[in-house]
Formats: C-alpha cells, structure tokens, sequence
C-alpha cells in the first residue's frame, strides 16, 4: 500500500536523520577536548577583560583625587553606575531574551562592543586630550556644574560598560553549556569563574604599577581599555569556531532550549520563599563583597599608611584566594551537598572579616585571603542551588532576575560608601576613616547571614535539596 510505505519511509528517513545528527555530536569539534577547553580561555578572556575593567580604577582612588579632583562621592557614582542600565533599564533580564533571539554570535558581539566602546571613553575621559578642550569636552561642561567634564565622561563609559558586561557574562555562560553539556560541565564553569578573577587579580596589581609609567598616570585606563578592545577581537575567533560548530550539528541539539522570558514568570518566581531568600542573599552578600572590593585599596592606604601599590596588591589575595578555593567548594557541593551550610559559614565569614577591618589592626593580607574563602563558599553553593529550585527552562530568567536584584545592591553601596567617607571625614583629611562605611558592609554581612539561615530553614520545607549532593537532586 502507498501510504504504508510513505510511512515506512519518513520511519526511516526521521531514524537515519537521528543517527547522522548523534553521529555529528559525536564528531563535531566539541568532541575534540583541545578544542573545548581552547574555547573556554577564549571566552574566558573576555570575561577576565570584563572583570580587569570593572575593577581597574579601583587602586587608583587617590590618584582620581589627585589628578581629576574626584571626592569618594564622585568615586562611589563612578564604581555604581556601572549597574544603572542592569537595574533601571534591566538589562540583566533583556540581555537574555535577546540572547535567546539573536543567538550567541550576534548578541555576543554586540555587548561585547558595548563593552569596549564604554572602556575607551572613559579612559578618553580621563585622558588629556579630552582634557585639554577635546571633543565632547565643550558639551560635557554645558550642564551640571556640580559635576566635572572628566567624571561625566568617564561616567558615560561606565554605564556603556556596564550596559554590555552583565550580558556578556550571560552569553558566555550560554556558551560554556554549548561546549560542555554533558562533559566536564561543572568544572568548566570553576574554570570560567577562575578566569574572571584572574582579571580582578590582575587589575589590582597592575594598575598601581601603570601610573608610574613615564607616559603619564592614564596608561593605566588606556591599558584597560585596550585590554576590553582586544577581547571584542578574540570574540570574533570566538565566532568563528561557533559557527563552524553551528555548520557541523543542528543547533538545536546543541542550545539548550528555554522558554522564552514571561513577565508572568516573575510571579511564579517571586512566589517561591527559598528562590526569595536566595535571592537577598545574593543582594546583600554581592553589596558587601563588591563595593567594599572597590574601595579596599583605598581602605588600605589609609588605614595602614600603605603605598598604592602595596595595597593593590594585598586587595588582589582575595581573587587569588577565590581561585584556589572555588574549585574545592564547587567539588565539594558536587559530591557532598551542605550547600545551605555553606552559604551561612560563608556570610558568617564575611561578617567577622568586615567587622575586624572596622575595629581592629589585624594584618589585611591574612584578612583578605580570609574573605576570599567566603567568597568562594557562597558562590560555590549559590549559583548551583537556584538550579536545584527552579526549572531548567526558567534557568535564564530566574539568573536573570537575580543579576538585576544583585545589580541594585551594586549600584546603592559604592554610592553609600562615597557618601559616608565624605561625610565622615572633614574635606582634606590626611587619610581618611572607614570605620562607618566598614560598619556598614558588616551589617549587610549580617542581613546576609540572617537570609541564608532562612534559605536553610525554608529548605527542609520546600524539598529542594540544597544540602544533598548534585546528583541526588
Ligand atoms: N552563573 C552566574 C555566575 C555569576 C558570577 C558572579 N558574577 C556576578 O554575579 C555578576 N552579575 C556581577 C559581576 C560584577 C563584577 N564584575 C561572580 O561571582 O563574579
């Protein structure tokens, strides 16, 4: 009968197209381990630009001061608005519906670009040749006299920045699951998050050493930025073997497929009492470790009578200390589950290292490899757990959510520290005092502490898991 062969044979054309489509997973350059981990550096040196840039002018505060006139006010607005487009115009959550959209290569180059473009103007910011009436500089100074020409610039960079590097950092996460599903997955992202503070680290040692250089403080920001450059140019190898990936394996078996974000979906998520909690613990413990970060080679100087690069340096164990103790924790959450227990040490950890810099002169650098055991512990246990509490479809919007959450947090401290500082310490004090904006990240340790006590108590209501391991879940 003709329909009965018709149907045999669409049978068999549906098998034989499975088989090719398993037999090109087999083969496809995924497959090949050099390849793979070749991409995993290669994106990974973005995120570490990512990361160099955002933490770059961080040891440079008094040298802003100095040069630009910036007091901790105007240094605190420049760390926050970093976060304004990821807040206000959440981006964290439109970054990946148009990711899903667009898909890696396109949306990749573009916030990758964003990126870059924000790097070089705010080091054209603070650059002479902006200074010494170049463009823009006329029109910088038409409004607002309350705030320079260099921080307005330098300020528009910035949120550019920030505009392409929260994206970014969701599109490179795409892309370790593109490579890795169903391979070395979870130490893949070890690796990756490894990689991102090696640009922290990095930052913190070699900006202090730039301002020295005999062309002038700015080689420090044009160095940054030029780093961010490079990696929109390492993308675009990037692109290249994702789309000779895109050519050997139909993409739909290798993009994992989410739904597409609802804002209906922010109910069922915002309902749910662990992913709540999970998520303030996120905002508060990311406010205390970030902003304070930005401000702790300045903490440093002043508190200790340092000189820039020395408290650069001492500021860089805390990255150094997360990249040797992520993969341990991420291991251990593996095979061992205590993942609530974890994010509670790590909030108590951080709470006693704030409130020791505030009242004591114990020695920072032990203090600061110290605090990178706790920011390890939590994010170690964190970013796997939402995974435990909300569907994988919903994966995106849930990060989503969370990175702008955490984003607020990120945009409101720096600006609160600044504020604090000045208002602290009378203008042209020799070396300033931290003791109030220390107590401040010690009471969001505190905050922190309190939520993750709850995610662990709400956890042996809900069922999720969080203290098993990975695969019992
Ligand atoms: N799968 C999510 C990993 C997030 C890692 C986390 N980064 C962030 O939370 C960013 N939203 C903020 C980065 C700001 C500084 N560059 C981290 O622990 O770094």
């Amino acid at each position: 009968m003709p329909s009965e062969k018709a149907f045999v044979f669409s049978v068999l054309l549906i098998t034989n197209t499975k088989l090719m489509n398993t037999e090109a997973l087999k083969n496809s350059l995924r497959d090949s381990v050099v390849t793979r981990w070749a991409m995993l550096f290669t994106v990974g040196f973005v995120l570490a630009a990512n990361y160099y840039f955002y933490d770059a002018l961080s040891p440079l505060k008094s040298t802003l001061t100095r040069e630009l006139g910036f007091d901790s006010t105007d240094f605190g607005l420049f760390v926050s608005v970093y976060s304004v487009p990821n807040v206000f115009l959440l981006m964290a959550v439109f970054g990946g519906v148009i990711l899903d959209k667009l898909g890696i290569r396109r949306t990749g180059f573009m916030f990758i670009a964003f990126m870059a473009l924000g790097a070089l103007l705010t080091a054209y910011g603070a650059s002479d040749m902006y200074r010494n009436e170049g463009l823009g500089y006329a029109f910088m100074s038409s409004f607002m006299p309350g705030y320079s020409p260099e921080l307005k610039m330098m300020l528009l960079g910035r949120f550019l920045f920030g505009l392409g590097a929260e994206t970014s950092i969701v599109v490179i996460s795409k892309i370790i699951v593109k490579w890795f599903k169903g391979k070395e997955l979870a130490l893949a992202f070890g690796v990756k998050l490894g990689l991102a503070r090696t640009g922290s680290m990095l930052a913190l040692m070699l900006s202090p050493r730039l301002i020295n250089s005999e062309a002038g403080w700015t080689v420090a920001t044009w160095f940054a930025a030029f780093f961010v450059t490079t990696a929109l140019l390492v993308f675009l190898i990037y692109m290249m073997f994702d789309l000779k990936l895109d050519k050997q394996v139909e993409k739909s078996t290798l993009e994992s497929k989410s739904d597409p974000f609802k804002f209906s979906d922010l109910g069922k998520l915002i309902t749910n009492r662990s992913f709540i909690f999970v998520t303030l613990l996120c905002l508060t413990f990311y406010s205390a470790v970030f902003p304070f970060f930005a401000f702790s080679a300045d903490f440093f100087k002043n508190k200790f009578g340092l000189t820039e690069i020395q408290s650069g340096d001492i500021a860089a164990m805390m990255p150094l200390g997360t990249m040797l103790f992520t993969p341990i924790f991420g291991f251990f959450v593996d095979k061992y589950g205590k993942a609530a227990s974890l994010m509670i040490y790590g909030s108590l950890i951080l709470t006693i290292v704030h409130l020791t810099f505030a009242f004591t002169t114990v020695t920072p650098y032990v203090m600061m490899v110290v605090l990178g055991l706790a920011f390890s512990l939590v994010p170690a246990a964190m970013w796997p757990s939402v995974a435990k509490m909300i569907d994988e479809k919903r994966i995106g919007s849930a990060y989503g959510f969370m990175f702008s959450v955490q984003n607020l947090g990120l945009w409101a401290f720096p600006i609160l520290a600044g504020m604090i500082l000045d208002g602290t310490n009378p203008v042209g004090t020799e070396s300033l005092d931290y003791t109030y904006t220390m107590i401040m990240f010690s009471g969001l340790g505190i905050v922190g502490f309190i939520f993750a006590l709850l995610l662990k108590r709400e956890d042996k209501v809900s069922g999720y898991g969080l203290e098993l391991p990975s695969n019992s879940k």
